[in-house]
């Protein structure tokens, strides 16, 4: 199943609650935070405060897109703060195993997320272990920005890898969905599509905007 999951990154803070609520009812099945930290990327945002009260006025999943340097330090605050899938980068994680078991221990779900230049052979040996691996699809740190190409054939070879290992792992992009790119994605296998600035776009109601990128990723035509 396809899935469009509003990341709030885009979202008007000064009434989160609201616009968490607003993509509850326009039906998303699940939110991303995003949580960057000045160090892994050149952007500061939320951090467990958020992740927590977004918590309070939501019954859906929860993922924290963690974009910091030292993520094993913090997987039991935001785990604790309501996360229920944790997402961490590879790029950071020499000891990728360990982190993904101190997930797991803490009873959530396991993602990793590779950047546009990290190749998806790095996470071959670790796919059985993973609930969801995260192609971004820009350079993480910032919202707006365009889809890069480049990291098509590398959904598409995640899916192989998947299929070949029997494994039903999700494969979420993040950076750049819109109606435009959406339907590529899919096509190239990515099941779970993030999407920010084309939900919370001010041109139109939240609800609106998800159902325009659902109808955009479900179509044969493109
Ligand atoms: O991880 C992210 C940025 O690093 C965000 O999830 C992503 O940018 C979503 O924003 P948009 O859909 O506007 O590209
Ligand atoms: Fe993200």
């Amino acid at each position: 199943m396809i899935e469009i999951v509003p990341s709030i990154l885009s979202a008007d803070f000064a009434r989160l609650g609201e616009q968490v609520r607003e993509a509850e009812a326009g039906g998303a099945e699940r939110i991303q935070i995003d949580v960057m930290d000045g160090h892994f990327v050149p952007n500061i945002t939320m951090g467990p405060l958020v992740v927590e009260a977004v918590r309070r006025v939501t019954r859906l999943p929860l993922e924290a897109h963690l974009m910091i340097t030292n993520p094993q330090e913090y997987i039991e605050t935001f785990a604790q703060a309501g996360a229920d899938i944790i997402i961490v980068h590879q790029e950071v994680c020499p000891h990728l195993h360990r982190v993904i078991k101190q997930i797991k221990a803490a009873g959530k779900r396991a993602g990793v997320a590779i950047n546009p230049s990290t190749p998806v052979f790095m996470l071959k040996d670790m796919l059985s272990l993973l609930d969801m691996v995260l192609v971004m699809t820009i350079n993480p740190g910032f919202g707006g920005q365009e889809l890069i190409p480049e990291t098509l054939p590398k959904i598409v070879e995640l899916r192989r890898m998947l299929a070949e290992r029997h494994l039903s792992c999700d494969i979420e992009v993040d950076g750049g969905i819109s109606e435009k790119t959406a339907a590529q994605v899919v096509k190239a296998g990515a099941n779970l599509l993030v999407a920010g600035s084309s939900v919370y776009n001010k041109k139109e109601s939240v609800a609106q905007a998800i159902e325009r990128l659902r109808r955009a990723a479900t179509s044969e035509h493109l």
